[in-house]
């Protein structure tokens, strides 16, 4: 009889996740799971809390109700330090370092993927010859490439991500796919939030639809 591997863990899972402010539900409950080289698509209007989740994910805000496992065990700082790397909507630069001063700033605290160097994620991203620009004389959108650099040099396995194609022309789209393709095929995974399928990254990928709770929307 041939011997099966056990299933795996997925890398992330949500059981009855659920979050309020005041009283007022903004989401939940959830459950979802992600597993390695998978990504979850969050779709949802404005306002519907995908921002909202993915903080809960990265341990920004707690969730009123409900279980998080990353691989396999409870959601704890050092699993998620560990674990998840998290592109926001605000870039978190050192707005006064270079552009290879932040990436090096950032390996030094996150350490990096290996074989990957700050010089190779900055030629990825398009970045190439900014080296020595300082952040703050970053155009938004160049802004959002150097915070992709820094995605791509982290070693974490699980990227939640916030509207990644945001400030991004058509090309930077295509980037920010061919990232999310390559990350999944060295087994990650991602959470990427989206109004709607238009930039969806082709690889293997479950919709998780986010809509206001009921009881806010009859508030
Ligand atoms: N800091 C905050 N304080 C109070 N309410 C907030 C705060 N941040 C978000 N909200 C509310 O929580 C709800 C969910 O917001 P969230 O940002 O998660 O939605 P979203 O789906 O990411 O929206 P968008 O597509 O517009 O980015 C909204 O009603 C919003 O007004």
């Amino acid at each position: 009889m041939p011997l099966t591997d056990p299933p795996a863990q997925p890398l992330l899972e949500a059981r009855g996740l659920r979050f309020a402010r005041n009283d007022d539900p903004v989401f939940g409950p959830l459950d979802f799971s992600v597993d390695a080289g998978e990504a979850l698509l969050v779709q949802g209007d404005n306002g519907a809390g995908k921002t909202t989740l993915l903080r809960v994910l990265a341990g920004l805000l707690r969730a009123d109700a409900g279980e998080i496992d990353i691989d396999g065990g409870a959601a704890g700082p050092a699993r998620r330090a560990r674990a998840i790397a998290y592109l926001g909507h605000l870039p978190g630069l050192k707005a006064d370092l270079s552009v290879l001063e932040n990436l090096e700033f950032l390996c030094g605290l996150q350490g990096r993927r290996r074989g990957q160097l700050p010089e190779h994620a900055l030629g990825i991203v398009g970045l190439a010859g900014y080296e020595d620009a300082l952040a703050r004389q970053l155009s938004a959108g160049q802004k959002k490439r150097l915070s992709l650099a820094r995605l791509w040099l982290s070693p974490a396995p699980l990227w939640l991500l916030d509207e990644p194609y945001a400030n991004l022309d058509l090309e930077g789209i295509e980037l920010v796919n061919r990232m999310v393709q390559a990350h999944l095929r060295a087994g990650g995974a991602a959470l990427v939030t989206t109004h709607g399928a238009y930039a969806a990254p082709p690889v293997r990928t479950r919709l998780l639809a986010m809509t206001r709770p009921v009881a806010e929307r009859a508030a």
